[in-house]
């Protein structure tokens, strides 16, 4: 097993920084390049930080740090893990590295500390991922999903219903090999009925996954509409500053424009287009285009409503006056829409919300002056996540994208499963399927994953995780 060495912590200055150590040299290697401050330092003792002179490879002194020795099986890794917190300017961190290479380690790939961790038994698959996530999270209820994670609660439940279907798999072998016995080894009715037991569990386990990605990830939000609307004072009011150019031209937007922020808690990409209109100009048609695409993508889609053009004729029309609104409706499809009158500072309509605009919420706003745009920030936080906008999955337990996609293959299986015991196949029939759920449910925490599903996990990880 080779010793591996890492930054880990970010590129850059920074006030400390960390190279980290792992395999049977990390000891030997932190040896030679350490000199303790202590007279009466004998050996490192596990756990303990000591401080002293870092030396480089002729053993000129190079930095005042401190170090660590974690001694296998009890560490992150379950391997010998050492650390030097150095003083976290580029040029030591990197010298440090490189004598830690030259001693011999080598340098750790992508999520190597983590994936030894995993091949190592310190931790399942589900909770390595939590680890990245953590890293990742962008928001409070996306820390407490990882979490609960990387403790193990998502890969403890989907043990629980593993077992139950080992449990199933083994009266299923009885019933093939005692078929005379076959009514008290396991009806089909009570089979089907443990089934279902799964069925439920597998539902309430995928039940957050929606919810646990827009935490995770972060929503993505549109604002589209005609030109001219108020679609990049929108943008600038909600984000606080002024991120897009704003003029009285129509078409001042030509490409759309991303960025990242919170609206009421929720982590949102909130992204401005290009105005809808009919234009033979190839640079706005491809804006257009790009806005068009957008629709496609989005979680939820703001539609903004040029009130100082639309008020005339706007709120009392039986159908929708604005042809732009009309466009972006029918690109909607099944992805929620928010209808925001704009510019509500210089014109309010008699009659809101809008007749045409039924089934949708509405909401008057000044991108000027302000007013509503809180009211407009719960409207989308509502949109987005829908019924239980106000409160997290009760338990804090949600799968990821990944996981989301073994516990649905799973899901799928037992549902076949059900239906194929209730039209009475034959249990040897019923085994495979059983089997084959059972695997899709060790996908979550990797019992059993091939080394390419390893790979694309850990690849995501940072060097020095
Ligand atoms: N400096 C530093 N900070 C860090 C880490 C690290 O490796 N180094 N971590 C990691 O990347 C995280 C902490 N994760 C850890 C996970 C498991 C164990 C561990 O297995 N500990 C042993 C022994 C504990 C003891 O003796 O008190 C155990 O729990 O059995 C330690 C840290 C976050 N902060
Ligand atoms: N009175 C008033 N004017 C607004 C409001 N919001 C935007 N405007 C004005 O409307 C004009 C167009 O605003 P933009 O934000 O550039 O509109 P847009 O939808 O991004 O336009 P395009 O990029 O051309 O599609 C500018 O002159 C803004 O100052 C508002 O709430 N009240
Ligand atoms: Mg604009």
């Amino acid at each position: 097993m080779s010793t591996i060495a890492a930054i880990a912590t970010p590129p850059g200055a920074g006030g400390i920084a960390i190279v980290r150590m792992c395999g049977p040299q990390a000891k030997e290697m932190l040896a030679r390049m350490f000199l303790p401050f202590s007279p009466h330092f004998e050996n490192f003792r596990p756990w303990m930080l000591y401080r002293g002179r870092i030396l480089d490879s002729d053993r000129e002194a190079l930095d005042d740090a401190l170090a660590v020795f974690m001694p296998g099986p009890h560490t992150y890794t379950g391997e010998d893990m050492t650390e030097i917190h150095c003083h976290g300017g580029p040029f030591i961190v990197r010298t440090v590295l490189e004598n830690a290479l030259r001693l011999g380690a080598r340098l750790a790939e992508r999520g190597e500390f983590s994936r030894r961790a995993f091949l190592n038994g310190r931790m399942e698959l589900s909770q390595a991922e939590a680890v990245a996530e953590m890293i990742a999270a962008p928001s409070r209820e996306a820390l407490r999903y990882s979490l609960n994670r990387l403790e193990g609660l998502l890969g403890r439940r989907t043990l629980v219903l593993r077992e139950k279907l080992d449990a199933l798999r083994a009266q299923v072998c009885l019933a093939v090999d005692f078929p005379e016995e076959d009514v008290e080894c396991l009806a089909p009715q009570a089979f089907a009925l443990a089934v279902d037991d799964v069925i439920v569990g597998v539902r309430r386990l995928l039940a957050g996954q929606k919810r646990a990605r827009l935490m995770q990830h972060g929503a993505l939000v549109v604002l589209a509409g005609a030109v001219n609307a108020g679609k990049s004072s929108l943008l600038n009011a909600l984000l606080g500053r002024t991120r897009a150019l704003v003029t009285e031209f129509p078409g001042t937007t030509r490409d759309f424009l991303e960025e990242m922020c919170e609206i009421d808690g929720l982590p949102v990409c909130l992204t401005d287009t290009a105005g809808l209109r009919a234009t033979a100009e190839p640079v706005e048609s491809l804006g257009v285009a790009a806005s068009h695409q957008k629709l496609r993508e989005a979680d939820a889609i703001v539609l903004v409503l040029d009130g100082a053009r639309l008020h005339e004729q706007g709120a009392a029309a039986p159908t929708c006056p604005d042809p732009a609104a009309v466009e972006a409706l029918a690109l909607a499809g099944e992805t929620p829409v928010l209808v925001v009158w704009n510019k509500s500072d210089i014109c309010m309509p008699k009659v809101f919300p809008p007749r045409w605009s039924a089934g949708f919420p509405c909401r008057a706003v000044s991108a000027l002056s302000g007013e509503h745009l809180d009211e407009l920030a719960r409207d989308l936080r509502t949109l987005v996540l829908g019924d239980g906008a106000g409160s997290a999955t009760p338990d804090g337990i949600a799968p990821n994208v990944r996981q989301a996609g073994a516990l649905n293959e799973a899901l799928v299986e037992l549902q076949a499963l059900k239906t194929d015991i209730l039209a009475g196949q034959p249990y040897d029939c019923c085994a495979v399927r059983l089997d084959t759920a059972a695997t899709r449910l060790g996908d979550v925490t990797g019992v059993a994953s091939p080394a390419e599903v390893l790979n694309r996990v850990f690849s995501q990880f940072c060097i020095g995780k």
